[in-house]
């Protein structure tokens, strides 16, 4: 399990013709040991790879949806640790590729070169930090880079194109286009200049593009998907996770991949 396995994995579906589709999900929302199941679940529906939160007291970048979903899994006793602990148990029981989601202040808790290793051990391919700045990933990137993690980074719309140009250059594993501006959610309308960010972003990546937040529907995948590599899907994903909603979630999945 590593960066290489993971730009294979999203190397092999794209040459197969496939859109990628990466659902995020809040991990102990529900208990952690449901958790491979769900992994199982949505590997299965054909999920790409897996976006799994840890959850967080002070998740500034995330929707009503996800912190609601962080609320429950903190409640349930959730940790960093927990998790890297269960992610272990199963590890040679699977094969999709795991990215963890988590803010800086848990990774500076746990150990930052501790993190590094035990995510190694756990078997997780990718990370994302989404407060941590370009010009401070340095006290993280080397230490992933060791142990062979890619380090995923997030563009945003708003920034200047010189330097979302610089972003994509170096982006690792595949590079998360958010493709509105404020936080995680479902929202109906996607501006007109995400397909021009979209394709700028992909003439400059070596590693896939794949576009997030906001998405919801088959169609919203598909439309953002005919500008980039494919979709991440958050809330949606969380939401009918919550309600049991599993055939949904397969159509959802199959109809946009
Ligand atoms: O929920 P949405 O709108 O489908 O967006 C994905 C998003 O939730 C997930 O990737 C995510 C959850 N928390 C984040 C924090 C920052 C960046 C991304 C995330």
């Amino acid at each position: 399990m590593s960066k290489e396995k993971l730009e294979m994995r999203l190397r092999e579906k794209s040459a197969a013709n496939e859109k990628l589709f990466i659902p995020y999900i809040m991990a102990g929302d529900g208990g952690l040991d449901i958790l491979e199941e769900r992994i199982n679940f949505l590997e299965e529906c054909g999920a790409s790879a897996i976006e799994l939160g840890i959850p967080f007291s002070d998740p500034v970048a995330d929707g009503p949806t996800i912190q609601e979903a962080g609320l429950r899994a903190l409640g349930s006793g959730t940790t960093l640790t927990a998790v890297l602990n269960t992610l272990q148990d199963f590890r040679e029981k699977r094969s999709v590729p795991i990215i963890l989601m988590t803010y800086l202040n848990p990774i500076f808790v746990y150990g930052i070169e501790k993190f590094a290793i035990d995510c190694k051990k756990s078997g997780v391919d990718g990370v994302i930090i989404p407060d941590l700045p370009l010009e401070e990933e340095n006290i993280v990137v080397d230490f992933l880079k060791e142990n062979a993690i890619a380090f995923i980074r997030l563009a945003a719309m708003t920034s200047p194109k010189s330097r979302l140009i610089e972003l994509a250059a170096k982006s690792e594993g595949f590079l998360y286009a958010v493709s509105v501006t404020g936080t995680t959610g479902v929202r109906a309308v996607h501006d007109k200049e995400v397909k021009a960010y979209l394709e700028m972003l992909r003439d400059n990546s070596p590693v896939p593009v794949l576009a997030g937040f906001g998405v919801s529907t088959i169609e919203q995948a598909q439309e953002l998907g005919s500008h980039s590599d494919g979709v991440i899907v958050g809330s949606k994903i969380v939401d009918l996770l919550h309600n049991g909603d599993l055939a949904q979630i397969r159509a959802l999945i199959q109809g946009s991949i």
